[in-house]
């Protein structure tokens, strides 16, 4: 098969069964600049984003990236190369591969290289949307107090700075541009967070409001009266983009891409109707947009990402290295299963339109996909942004509702035999934790000494660690966990509650 190279410029040459944007994308202007282009956005947004160029719509709505991380550089380069274009692949459980090329992204810009174009960019009158993927750790909130967090050394330098000065955050730049905005009499722009978070909106709007205060009192009062930051519920699993992902491209389709996306054939976006400036008309291509997203979020984050988490550290110990291995496991299948319909599913409200039994049949079948090939390692990394976000509450509302909590302690439990870094054979685990690593292996690697020094950390776990009921089973756990694995743990907790 001959190799095309994906450019503008080849467009016409990609293979009949993959097909490129339909639109003229010279025609497409800029209205969404987006903070944290990686895999996820490129499978999500500027995928549905794509869908609605191709029917000729939103063509005024088009995005610019912005990388603000020394690791966005890669993105960069990628972009430049390939005029912004890239491959997406769903990736069906028969094994089937459906491709196209998404032309959505129309600019990238690399903050560190030059921060007046990024703020040029979002000063712009066209751009009416600023969206973020900037992961949990990118809102600098504090997951105990629920406050903002000042600690991160780029963080403090944006604050310090003096006004007008080029920012090196993502809320620095946010702040700066909004601040130029005011002053200049373009007005707001929406701040549209895609983020796993619970209250994605409210979450951004505290802590960027939080942030503006540090630096100038009456731009945060501006903010908060005029700035929209919608809610929202996204989801679609998207592994990391390996080699076998691009060989596979180029064997299949003769396209020479750099950096391609895969995922599952799975999309969801429940999305908050408060924009500043108007929005494309995104229910054309199947978004919900309604007025209170919560129900929805709760459910996710409660179901699928809190049980991505049981599956990550209890498989990962059982040394599993793939999500679809854990979910097509019997027995880790309806321990997850157990989680959502004893623990998740009490501390839900009911969900408009939603049979939850059947949405967690879904997610069990989603998870056990054996073409996404979406790793443990992947969920697993993180652990301080996400137990204390998605599962913790759960948790917390069932101790206070007298509700059942023995999964949701072996998970913690999980978290911290996996936190050691050594799994059940001996070999070395890589803990990936930004800026908490180090302290959450030495926490771990206190037991058996002090069997809840990893619950001690207020800021991950509030005052769990007081709480008799739930130190009990996490004892119990991490305990059976050390002496008979996380198999035999598992199984040992499910025969007892059958
Ligand atoms: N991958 C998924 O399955 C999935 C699904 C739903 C939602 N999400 C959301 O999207 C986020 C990103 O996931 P992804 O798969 O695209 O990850 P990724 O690693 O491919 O990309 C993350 C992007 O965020 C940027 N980023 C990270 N920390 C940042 C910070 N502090 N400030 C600014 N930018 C920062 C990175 O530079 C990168 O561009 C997740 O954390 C999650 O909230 C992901
Ligand atoms: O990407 P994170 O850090 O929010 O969480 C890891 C996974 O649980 C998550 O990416 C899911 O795959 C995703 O939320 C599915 O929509």
């Amino acid at each position: 098969m001959a190799a095309t190279t994906l450019t503008a410029a080849n467009l016409a040459d990609l293979p009949a069964d993959v097909p490129g944007p339909s639109y003229d994308r010279g025609a497409v202007s800029v209205g969404i600049v987006h903070f944290g282009v990686g895999g996820f956005h490129r499978a999500h947004q500027a995928m549905y984003l794509d869908e609605l160029m191709n029917q000729g719509k939103a063509l005024d709505w088009g995005i610019c990236g912005v990388g603000v991380l020394e690791a966005d550089k890669k993105m960069a380069e990628v972009t430049e190369t390939q005029d912004d274009l890239y491959t997406l692949v769903l990736k069906h459980a028969d094994g089937r591969r459906e491709a196209r090329v998404i032309g959505s992204i129309v600019d990238y810009l690399y903050a560190p290289d030059d921060p007046e174009a990024v703020l040029d960019r979002m000063t712009d009158p066209a751009t009416r949307i600023v969206s973020l993927t900037v992961t949990e750790g990118g809102y600098h909130k504090n997951a105990s107090t629920g406050e903002f967090d000042d600690r991160d050394p780029a963080i403090q330098a944006d604050i310090a700075a003096e006004p007008g000065t080029a920012p090196r955050t993502t809320f620095g730049f946010l702040v700066e541009a909004l601040r130029r905005r005011r002053d200049d009499g373009t007005g707001p722009f929406t701040v549209m967070s895609c983020d796993n978070i619970q209250g994605n909106g409210h979450v951004a709007h505290a802590m960027i409001t939080a942030y503006a205060r540090r630096k100038d009192p009456e731009l945060a009062d501006w903010i908060e009266a005029n700035v929209p930051f919608p809610n929202s519920m996204v989801d679609r699993i998207t592994p990391r983009t390996t080699d076998e992902d691009r060989e596979e491209l180029q064997a299949n389709t003769g396209i020479v891409d750099a950096w391609p996306v895969v995922c599952e054939p799975f999309t969801q976006w429940v999305l908050e109707d408060r924009f500043a400036a108007g929005r494309p008309p995104f229910e054309d291509v199947g978004v919900q947009v309604v007025d209170d997203v919560e129900p929805y979020e709760l459910m996710k984050l409660r179901l699928l990402n809190a049980s991505h988490q049981a599956i990550a550290y209890l498989g990962y110990l059982a040394g599993y290295r793939y999500a679809h291995e854990v979910a097509g496991d019997e027995l880790f299948a309806g321990f997850t299963r157990a989680y959502m319909d004893r623990e998740g599913t009490p501390t839900l409200a009911p969900v408009p339109g939603v049979d939850l039994d059947d949405y967690k049949a879904t997610l069990i079948e989603r998870f056990a996909n054996p073409a996404i090939r979406d790793t443990l390692a992947r969920l697993a990394a993180e652990s301080s942004d996400r137990i204390p976000t998605w599962l913790v509450p759960v948790i917390r509302i069932n101790l206070e509702q007298g509700g059942e909590i023995e999964r949701s302690a072996l998970v913690v439990a999980a978290w911290a035999r996996y936190a050691e870094g050594v799994d059940e054979s001996g070999e070395p685990i890589e803990v990936v934790d930004t800026g908490r690593a180090e302290e959450r292996i030495a926490a771990a690697r206190r037991y058996p000494d002090e069997p809840l020094a990893f619950l001690e950390d207020r800021d991950l776990f509030g005052d769990l660690v007081d709480d008799e009921r739930f130190t009990t089973a996490y004892r119990a756990h991490l305990e059976a966990l050390h002496t008979d694995g996380a198999r035999a743990t598992v199984d040992a907790l499910e025969q007892r509650s059958r």
